[in-house]
């Protein structure tokens, strides 16, 4: 699903997604870039070629007249096949063919506790239709899912790996959503445990790497958007500028930080408009000179960007654009 994502306010995905797996309540306003490539390189990913009739006809609509789904250095990707003009539909999806936690079979979500929420049922589908392969409807696009090793989110690092941002608060972030999945799994485990060939061997790593799952390229540096439109029941992507055939066009997941692209999609980037980092001081009460440590944080502070996962702030907390260097 070349540009699925988990789109939470977006989630990916980001997530997230033609077809894109999208909890309802997450479907928002898309922005989309581009980002022509200096190298010129744009790879058509012959793999896909029947991806884009497939869906349209599925959907019954035109999905698009103007990409085709290549390769870059961000691995799978979308390019204009011909030149696009500012204010173009791009692309235009219906709700039909976007997977959401309403395709759950009724006698699965029957089963489920409210405790599951809406990326587990999203990731229980996936895992379903998997399981049957080639009888799944969708599986063009599961079968173009990433593969396991292929996914660099911070959930997937090992515990020498993590060690390393131990420091971050990426690294905090990372165990409370390594607990939060395993918490997921456990219930979709206890509730499904009178009929365990609904899943089959579902095992905590498949369910993990399926909970994961985004599509669709990122690029920051972008004001335009896409809406989703609930009277048209379609989501719908808008060119900011003209392209021309053969440039990578991007879609923005998000005014993301670094940190919360390393954890949900596994990369970061190198000049990252909306980064920011958050600090945490401990500037003791018999410290001469807390008022005035105190009073520069807050005049320097920035409103932390309110995004998908929320990283937790308190009194004691600040988040900075700039770097301040404390002389006490
Ligand atoms: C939603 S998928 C997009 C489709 C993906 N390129 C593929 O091959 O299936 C998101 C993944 O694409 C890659 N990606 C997207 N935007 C990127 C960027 N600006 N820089 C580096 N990697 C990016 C990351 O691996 C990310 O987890």
């Amino acid at each position: 699903m070349l540009w699925a994502t988990r789109i939470s306010n977006i989630r990916l995905y980001q997530y997230h997604r033609p077809f894109f797996t999208v909890p309802h309540n997450f479907r928002t306003k898309l922005n989309f870039s581009s980002l022509s490539q200096p190298q010129g390189f744009c790879y058509l990913d012959e793999d896909c070629d029947d991806f884009l009739p497939w869906l349209e006809q599925k959907a019954g609509a035109k999905i698009s007249s103007v990409l085709s789904i290549g390769k870059s250095a961000f691995g799978r990707s979308l390019f204009a096949s011909k030149s696009i003009q500012t204010g173009d539909c791009i692309l235009k999806v219906p709700y039909s063919v976007q997977i959401t936690p309403d395709n759950l079979l009724p006698e699965i979500k029957s089963l489920l506790g409210d405790e599951v929420g809406n990326i587990a049922k999203l990731a229980i589908i996936i895992l379903c239709e998997q399981k049957i392969r080639q009888k799944s409807e969708w599986a063009p696009y599961i079968s173009r899912l990433p593969q396991p090793g292929e996914m660099h989110n911070t959930i997937f690092w090992s515990q020498d790996e993590l060690e390393m941002i131990r420091q971050s608060s990426v690294y905090q972030e990372t165990i409370n959503q390594k607990s939060q999945t395993e918490n997921d799994y456990l219930a979709i485990k206890r509730a499904l445990r009178h009929d365990p060939e609904i899943l089959g061997d579902i095992t905590y790593e498949g369910f993990m790497h399926a909970c994961s799952l985004d599509f669709l390229n990122h690029d920051g540096a972008t004001e335009a958007i896409v809406l989703s439109d609930e009277d048209k029941q379609d989501s719908e992507v808008i060119a900011d500028r003209d392209y021309g055939p053969g440039e990578e066009v991007l879609i923005r997941y998000g005014k993301f930080s670094n940190a919360t692209l390393m954890l949900d999609f596994g990369f970061s980037l190198p000049y990252n408009i909306h980064d920011q980092v958050q600090v945490h001081f401990n500037v003791p009460h018999h410290d001469l000179l807390r008022e005035m440590k105190i009073d520069l944080l807050q005049r320097h502070r920035t409103p932390p960007i309110k995004d998908v996962n929320g990283f937790n702030s308190s009194s004691e907390s600040f988040t900075i654009k700039l770097v301040l260097i404390l002389v006490s």
